[in-house]
């Protein structure tokens, strides 16, 4: 199976549609992309235009030198930059006598040998399959083609065939939706259970391979070094596609809850992003977003697009958000340094960690308010929940009950009022 794969040789075309300004970027991103599937790219080729050919997505010239590439440099994969349809496929492969695959399918394929969880594995399934669903047909005419016939005997056939194929594979569909909703619900009850605690959340998001996961564990190892709970970091595209979060209690009894998940990349595949919609989940419900740059890419600036612009896809728009320029150890800048909301750091090294935490801190602990209290010598409770859940100054003993200076939640100090003797802040 391995060997199999090494022997890829895969030629990589793409077309700018309308003088796309990050097809350049694509293209590079294609490659990163055939290279984290083991495929060895021998040739690239693209083309501008300002419509798709309907047929061949690429002009007749164009394939002729996808021909001539292929033969040169004995390549036997055709990979193109965008998905393309069940038809274009068939006729690409019958005229270049080769295996055609797309963009898609080579990050289904990445997802699908990194799904580690039940739950991504699930994911991933159920977006491969309804990616096959309707590239079906192709296969029943590439059927026919094959036998020879073109009888009505034959297409007969081949036609309860694919229906039969068709039924399993919506049949298979529907069994594994229904085991991951099971799961999903489970992560549901998880997450409220999470929120009735109201600590703040705060997500990790970004580029795939920014250095996200290596934040999450910069500040376990700081914080929460009792968990042994660390993530997998590692120098390869997607190497996280599950949810973890993590509790990050700081030293003045406030915490929040940190959370890591999939990387992006640019045309992420439609079914996949609904896939892992559950996943992303925990990511709209965040309180503050980091935003992982990894600055040591002179096309950075693309990659924030690229996260924005799948942010906003999966309908995330209006959540705060600190960018962390990491990896800036690699590059000319002084770290660590902190300009407006951007916090230039290096994980790895861990240079910048606790200006980056300050950062979190001033924007999700902003309704906290310093202020007296006298609780009642009854409501001993509410003494020992203060203490547990607020920064206590002082405690002191008066006649009329414990006299608490203290540091709360702007909730927790509306709701205590009527024990409030001073408020400070
Ligand atoms: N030089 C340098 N390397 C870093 C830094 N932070 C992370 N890395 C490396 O970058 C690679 C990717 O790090 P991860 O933390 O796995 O990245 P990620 O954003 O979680 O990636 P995905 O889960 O694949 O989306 C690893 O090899 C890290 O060691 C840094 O500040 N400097
Ligand atoms: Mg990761």
């Amino acid at each position: 199976m391995e060997q199999q794969k090494l022997e890829q040789k895969a030629i990589l075309v793409g077309v700018n549609l309308n003088h796309q300004e990050d097809f350049e970027y694509s293209m590079e991103e294609l490659a990163n992309l055939a290279e984290a599937c083991d495929i060895e790219v021998v040739g690239t080729l693209a083309q501008n235009l300002l419509k798709i050919n309907t047929s061949h997505y690429i002009g007749t010239g164009k394939l002729t030198e996808v021909r001539a590439l292929l033969e040169a440099h004995e390549g036997n994969l055709v990979i193109f930059n965008d998905e393309l349809s069940p038809s274009q496929i068939r006729n690409l492969e019958a005229d270049l006598d080769c295996k055609v695959i797309d963009r898609t399918v080579l990050i289904l394929d990445i997802f699908a040998q990194r799904a580690k969880t039940r739950e991504a594995q699930l994911q991933v399934e159920v977006a491969q399959l309804k990616y096959m669903l309707p590239r079906l047909v192709g296969l029943r005419e590439s059927l026919g083609r094959q036998s020879g016939g073109v009888g009505t005997k034959n297409r007969g056939a081949g036609e309860t065939r694919l229906e039969l194929d068709r039924r399993r594979i919506e049949e298979k569909i529907t069994a594994l939706s229904k085991e991951l909703e099971l799961l999903v619900a489970h992560r549901q009850t998880q997450r409220k259970q999470r929120k009735k605690n109201e600590l703040p959340v705060v997500s990790l998001v970004g580029y795939t391979n920014a250095g996200k996961s290596t934040i999450m564990n910069a500040l376990m190892e700081l914080y929460n070094p009792s968990q042994e709970k660390l993530v997998l970091e590692k120098d390869m595209l997607f190497a996280t596609l599950e949810t973890s979060v993590r509790s990050i209690p700081l030293q003045d009894n406030k915490a929040f809850l940190l959370t890591d998940t999939v990387g992006f990349v640019s045309k992420l595949p439609h079914h996949l992003i609904k896939a892992f919609r559950s996943t992303l989940e925990e990511v709209a419900e965040a309180d503050l977003l980091i935003h992982v740059v990894d600055y040591s890419n002179p096309e950075y600036e693309r990659l924030i697009d690229i996260t924005n612009r799948t942010l906003k896809e999966i309908g995330i728009t209006d959540i705060p958000t600190i960018y962390a320029y990491n990896k800036s150890d690699l590059t000319d800048q002084a770290i660590p340094e902190v300009r407006g909301d951007i916090v230039y750091m290096a994980a790895k090294p861990r240079i910048g960690i606790q200006e980056l935490v300050s950062e979190i801190r001033s924007r999700i602990f902003k309704d906290y308010v310093q202020c007296q209290m006298i609780i009642p010598y009854d409501q001993g409770a509410l003494v020992s929940y203060f203490n547990e859940h607020a920064n206590v100054l002082e405690t002191s003993y008066e006649p009329e009950g414990t006299k608490l200076s203290l540091e709360c939640k702007l909730s927790d100090y509306g709701k205590y009022k009527e024990y409030v003797i001073e408020a400070l802040k």
